[in-house]
């Protein structure tokens, strides 16, 4: 069989500005020659270049035509075209030759990824056209030797799970099962293989594969960004020579479009306990991995262990890595600045891959030998189903149905195959179309979704007719509309219409219902192109009455959109997004962009950890804040700004910080727990594996500078200080002295100096006194909360008060004295340009310790009213520590009978040793007084062939291999165990 020696194929591609990055002002950092791609780090100006076998300029240079097609301008601009000519045509032909083949696209969300491979309107990506150009081919086929058949499978992974995209009832738990076969390797059971006839048939299927996958991603709250798409196109070519006998080319083509890059490895999450826990990005790692070790094993490096199997994805393709494909990567790129780090990280990952050599061979075999294949395999099947017994059989079942189904298939005729497809597929096929013929979309108002993918956005539409539409969880039902994303309730709110009006109602105060950014909580009215947020994450954008829709263009209203309106609504633009051109340089406005481009994907995240914490009862409350640096600079002038995540347990009031990066990985965790709960499963986890549980910590809760000018002049500071939070609000009032002394630590009044310049060579001598806090905002009703200053005095060791709890007016009764000796000009000169730093830190009571305090406090918790929050708080805690118990309590139990079972075993076995021992001792005495011609059994090991029919005694010897054999099964039993 031909074969070949491959490397994979590595294109990379840079896409336009987005709307996001336009408004930002983003700078682009990519420039293209040939082959070659560079990249600038727009902090220092540096530049690295990488070479690849394609480096497609699609940035700027063109021009749309009348239909919508972007075409070069007399530019170097590479378009669809471009890409499908150097690259699908490729494919395709390897097709023909019955070679598999592989195409992927890597590269962060929103980078282009879909845009290559299926493409947007009327700028068709290398996928659809790829098909197109197939049935093109085949159409035009003048061999009528060779039947031509196409199939096509369309699924998804999320979270290790994989998903039927065609078929539209909901996979089982746990989604469909990956198995092995020993000759083809990797493959989804039961996965549709949908015979095809026409491109027509094939965009018809993405078409409803794509409307499942949004509706999927909507109610499992499981953003598109997140998962991978495998569409398969498997070409065969049966060839019937004159005698009858047909053999079969085959090839395998899959599209691969990847979950977004920027979480593939979880290095991010360095410095959270839980930083393994998470599967859903596991595919992604992984690829990651297989990448390397093949990159690795190319250079030469031996004993390379490539992890497969460590993820569905990398299973599913193993041949397009490193076997029988020829590979195609395309790695898609952001121009702007403030991608820079995923932006290299791509590059740096398609540099590896261009590495990995596969080794394509034709797939073609005459079917009769398929089948006799086939049959050869069931049969060792089979003969091993009969030695296995009563085992468990069901992996060898399921092998064995499967090659029947694939003998069932080849034996039906082409012609057969497509007419039971046709059966099975038509009627779903026109339900859609009928449905999109009767929406009336353009007679009625309607919503249209909007999802951060733009292939899943406008996929879901729901038409208003005059009357009233309830929108919420419950079931559908006349007048309905369900909705199942997170923070939907049974019935959220509804929407009336009276031929040329149309107004929102949220059912109850609780009800979340946004509209343009605002949360409404009355009838409001709506007009053409309002944004709508429904529960905490399902979006929609309202499409008018046909009079109203006077601008029909809604591409601008994408979920950047909403995303940046939302956060603007919540004032986050103009606390941290700083125009550009103003007086911090460029650097500092990069930055601002930067946080908030982070802030404004951070906020839907945080809206959904929010809404999952309320569907599980977790009562966590997650905050985004901004926080300044200046907080802790002496200077208090640092603009760095820095985006962090406060958590809220709001029932024991225990407060933390989180990293973003923690934020994400505990989200990922909340997301696969959230699975879990909507399967159906009841999760009981342990504080280690719960991703909303962290161990108390102290919690910076603001700061106050204090000039050190008048330490300078020895002049006495004696004030009331205000501690400012990271809102920039009072935190507290602090009392500072720091009261000029000499080397005795006693206190000199009114001895101001004028030069402070004189002091040089000499001693300064500073007493600092913090006798007080006063209105400390921290402190609870629980008492569970305490707080200390911390500070660091120039030029001396961190410093700290006592800590104090359950008062919001705080002792300290601090005192230490300071000195700086000799003092030198550059002392002095800190001095008069910085402020000593004053920091207030919130302390917690652990919760086991806030248990035990309240079971112990003097009515105890199961008395009297005022008790009652208390109580249920504590009971709850109570009852999870029991449940943590009960889980202990079961493996021990488990464990402790497995031990007196293993117990009674040995006792057995020693009884019967000492027995055999008896019984020896009697037959040798016996056979000794016996004749000499008289057989002896053995004492070890079974008894011969035919011992049972021996002499008299043979019924003895019997009974005597039956006990050794017993004997030796049971310290079998007890070794194995
Ligand atoms: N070459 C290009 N020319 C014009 N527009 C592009 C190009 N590449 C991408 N875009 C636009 O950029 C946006 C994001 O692209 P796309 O949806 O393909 O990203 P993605 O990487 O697939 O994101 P996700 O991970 O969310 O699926 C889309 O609006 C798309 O139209």
């Amino acid at each position: 069989m031909p074969s070949t020696s491959d490397s994979v194929k590595v294109a990379v591609r840079v896409r336009p500005f987005n709307q996001r990055e336009k408004n930002a002002g983003s700078q682009c950092i990519i420039s293209m020659q040939d082959k070659t791609t560079n990249i600038k780090n727009p902090e220092t100006g540096d530049i690295k270049s990488f070479s690849y076998d394609h480096s497609y300029w699609s940035h700027d240079g063109f021009k749309e035509t009348p239909s919508g097609v972007s075409e070069p301008d007399g530019s170097n601009y590479a378009d669809q075209k471009r890409l499908f000519s150097d690259l699908g045509q490729g494919v395709l032909d390897n097709a023909w030759q019955g070679y598999n083949a592989a195409l992927f696209a890597y590269g962060q969300t929103g980078s282009g990824k879909s845009y290559s491979m299926i493409g947007y309107g009327a700028n068709k990506g290398i996928v659809p056209i790829t098909c197109e150009e197939l049935f093109k081919a085949i159409d035009t086929s003048s061999d009528n030797k060779k039947q031509l058949r196409v199939f096509f499978s369309m699924l998804e992974i999320y979270n290790e799970q994989v998903r039927d995209l065609i078929v539209k009832e909901k996979p089982p738990h746990g989604g469909l099962k990956i198995r092995q076969n020993p000759k083809s390797g990797f493959y989804v059971e039961g996965l549709k293989q949908v015979p095809v006839r026409s491109y027509k048939e094939i965009e018809k299927l993405m078409e409803s594969g794509t409307i499942n996958r949004t509706t999927a991603a909507t109610n499992m709250n499981a953003t598109s960004s997140r998962s991978h798409m495998v569409i398969t196109i498997r070409f065969e070519q049966v060839l019937v020579n004159d005698a009858g006998q047909s053999n079969t080319r085959s090839s395998d083509i899959n599209l691969v479009d990847l979950a977004g890059s920027e979480r593939a490895d979880s290095t991010g999450a360095t410095g959270d306990r839980l930083k393994e826990g998470s599967a859903i990005n596991q595919s992604l790692s992984t690829l990651g991995n297989v990448i390397s070790a093949l990159a690795d094993q190319a250079m030469g490096k031996t004993k390379v262990l490539v992890p497969y199997r460590d993820s569905v994805l990398t299973k599913l393709l193993q041949s397009a890595l490193g076997g029988n494909s020829r590979t195609i990567m395309i790695a898609a790129l952001s121009p702007a600045d403030i991608n820079y780090d995923e932006t290299l990280s791509t590059l740096r990952y398609a540099d590896r891959a261009k590495k990995i050599q596969n080794k394509a061979t034709v797939n073609e075999s005459p079917t009769d030998r398929l089948i006799r294949e086939l049959k050869e395999e069931n049969a060792r099947l089979m003969a091993l189903l009969k030695k296995q017994g009563s085992g468990d059989t069901s992996d060898i079942q399921r092998m064995l149905e499967d090659n029947q189904r694939k003998m069932t298939d080849m034996s039906m005729s082409w012609e057969q195959r497509l007419e039971q497809a046709k059966r099975e597929w038509e009627r779903s096929i026109q339900q859609s179309e009928a449905r999109e013929e009767d929406a009336a979309f353009n007679h009625f108002p309607y919503i249209s979704n909007v999802n951060e993918d733009p292939q899943l956005s406008g996929v879901i539409k729901h038409v208003f007719t005059t009357g009233c539409t309830t929108i919420g969880r419950a079931g559908p039902g006349e007048g309905a509309i369900q909705l199942r994303g997170l923070g939907i309730q049974p019935k959220h709110c509804e929407i009336r219409t009276d031929g040329k009006k149309t107004f929102i109602t949220p059912s109850s105060k609780t009800a979340a219902v946004f509209v343009n950014g605002l949360k409404i909580h009355e009838k409001t009215t709506l007009a053409h192109q309002d944004r709508l947020k429904i529960g905490s994450g399902s979006l929609f954008l309202y499409i008018g009455h046909p009079c109203e829709r006077k601008d029909t263009d809604v591409s601008s209203f994408d979920f950047d959109f909403f995303m940046t309106e939302l956060a603007e609504h919540d004032g986050v633009s103009v606390d941290i997004a700083t125009p550009r051109g103003t007086d911090h340089g460029v650097a500092h406005d990069m930055a601002n962009r930067m946080l908030f481009q982070e802030f404004v994907n951070l906020m839907p995240k945080i809206a959904e950890a929010n809404a999952i914490s309320d569907e599980l009862k977790r009562f966590t409350k997650f905050e985004p804040i901004v926080r300044s640096e200046s907080c802790h600079d002496p200077k208090g002038t640092a603009p760095g700004k820095e985006v962090i995540v406060r958590v809220l347990n709001t029932k024991t009031k225990k407060v933390w910080i989180w990293s973003t990066n923690k934020f994400y990985n505990r989200k990922d965790l909340m997301d696969e727990l959230y699975l879990k709960t909507l399967d159906g499963e009841h999760v009981v986890l342990t504080r280690d594996k719960d991703p909303f549980w962290d161990p108390v910590e102290d919690i910076f809760l603001g700061s106050c500078h204090i000039m050190l000018q008048s330490v300078s002049y020895c002049a006495e500071i004696d004030e009331h200080f205000t501690v400012h939070n990271y809102h920039g609000k009072e935190e507290a009032v602090v009392h500072v002295m720091l009261l000029p002394c000499n080397e005795k630590g006693v206190v000199i009044e009114d001895d101001v100096i004028l030069e402070p310049r004189d002091l040089v060579g000499k001693s300064i001598n500073v007493l600092c006194k913090i006798p007080q806090c006063m209105s400390v905002r921290w402190i609870s009703d629980d008492n569970s909360r305490g707080v200390e200053c911390r500070f660091t005095m120039p030029y001396h060791k961190p410093a700290k008060t006592r800590d104090v709890w359950h008062k919001s007016y705080v002792e300290f009764e601090f005192k230490q004295q300071y000195s700086f000796r000799p003092v030198t000009q550059q002392i002095l000169d800190y001095l008069q340009t910085n402020s000593l730093v004053l920091e207030l830190w919130g302390k917690q009571v652990s919760e086991d310790q806030q248990l035990h305090q309240q079971l112990h406090q003097p009515n105890g918790i199961l008395n009297g009213d005022s008790h009652m929050d208390a109580t249920s708080d504590v009971i709850g805690q109570l009852k999870h520590r029991e449940s943590e118990l009960e889980t202990l309590r079961t493996d021990y139990e488990q464990v402790r009978k497995d031990n007196f079972r293993l117990k009674q075993s040995l006792m057995k076995c020693e009884e019967k040793v000492k027995l055999l021992e008896t019984r020896t001792a009697l037959q040798r005495k016996n056979s000794r007084e016996r004749a000499p011609s008289v057989k002896v059994s053995p004492t070890h090991g079974p008894p011969p062939a035919g011992a049972e029919s021996e002499g008299p005694h043979g019924g003895l010897d019997l009974e005597f291999a039956k006990a050794l054999r017993d004997f030796f099964r049971d310290v079998e039993t007890c070794r194995t165990k």
